[in-house]
């Protein structure tokens, strides 16, 4: 994970270094090798298949990327650990320097979904290198920090930018993530909730340190990009919204 030792505040005068390959190194969605591959999945036709994406030597059926984007402090690099590891990363805020990412590989109703999750640098100057991964982005998680006002102010700039840089068809989601910071928080669930409807997204509260709803907003995501790329004619349309409705847990779980 490649992350620069910052002070509190966002400063931090690292160099842009990529962690990894350039953009271009990004594979569009790519199919496993042991059943046959479905059709195109969004954005741009499926792979021969491969072992596994960046280096991992996970099996899989389908892969995509989805992307990690908001300010700089709103828990990105958290929320992706959590998953990912199961663990908070507490302590000193380490702010992510240019671009990183993790696999991770669900079952999705017997199928085998790998999700390559590209952690963006939040920071203004790390602007360049991120807007290069849009592109390649099958889906987006776009968060806020509840206790940061100014991070959700931020959202409609976010969504400026994805509409500019992102595919027209990618999966978009808004999280309102810190959630178990009861005491600091500052933006209500219903502001989060009025901006996701005014534009049509689908939208959780999540905290990466008590792990409140951080798997389920990742298996929404797998759920709407496998159904995209192979539902069967005859099997029911898979409803993100309703969903994420239905499984979504309130802030109240995370009480300690
Ligand atoms: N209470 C609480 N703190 C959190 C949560 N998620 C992240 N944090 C804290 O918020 C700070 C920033 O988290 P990061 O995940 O590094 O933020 P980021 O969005 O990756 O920031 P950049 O890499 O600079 O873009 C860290 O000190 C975390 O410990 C959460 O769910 N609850
Ligand atoms: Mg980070």
């Amino acid at each position: 994970m490649s992350r620069k030792k910052t002070s509190k505040s966002k400063g931090g005068s690292a160099p842009a270094t990529s962690a990894l390959a350039p953009a271009t190194s990004a594979l569009p969605a790519t199919l496993g090798t042991a059943r046959p591959g479905p059709e195109a999945p969004p954005n741009g036709p499926p792979q021969p298949g491969r072992s596994s994406l960046g280096g991992g030597s996970d099996f899989y059926d389908v892969a995509f990327k989805v992307m990690l984007v908001g300010d700089s402090g709103v828990g990105k690099t958290c929320l992706l650990v959590r998953f990912k590891d199961g663990a908070f990363l507490a302590g000193t805020f380490i702010s992510t320097v240019g671009i990183d990412f993790r696999n991770k590989v669900l079952d999705v109703d017997g199928m085998k979904v790998k999700l390559q999750i590209w952690d963006t640098a939040g920071q203004e100057r790390f602007r360049s290198v991120t807007h290069a991964y849009y592109r390649d982005a099958h889906a987006l998680l776009l968060l806020y920090d509840v206790t940061n006002k100014a991070s959700f102010d931020s959202i409609q700039a976010w969504l400026t930018e994805i509409q500019e840089y992102a595919q027209h068809d990618v999966v978009l989601m808004l999280l309102g993530n810190k959630v178990d910071s009861a005491q600091e928080r500052v933006v209500k669930r219903e502001d989060g909730e009025k901006l996701a409807k005014e534009y049509g997204l689908p939208f959780m509260e999540t905290s990466a340190k008590m792990g409140l709803n951080v798997d389920l907003a990742f298996m929404a995501i797998a759920k709407e990009l496998k159904q995209r790329c192979m539902k069967a004619p005859s099997e029911p349309r898979f409803q993100l919204h309703d969903y994420i409705k239905r499984e979504g847990r309130g802030a109240s779980c995370c009480k300690p």
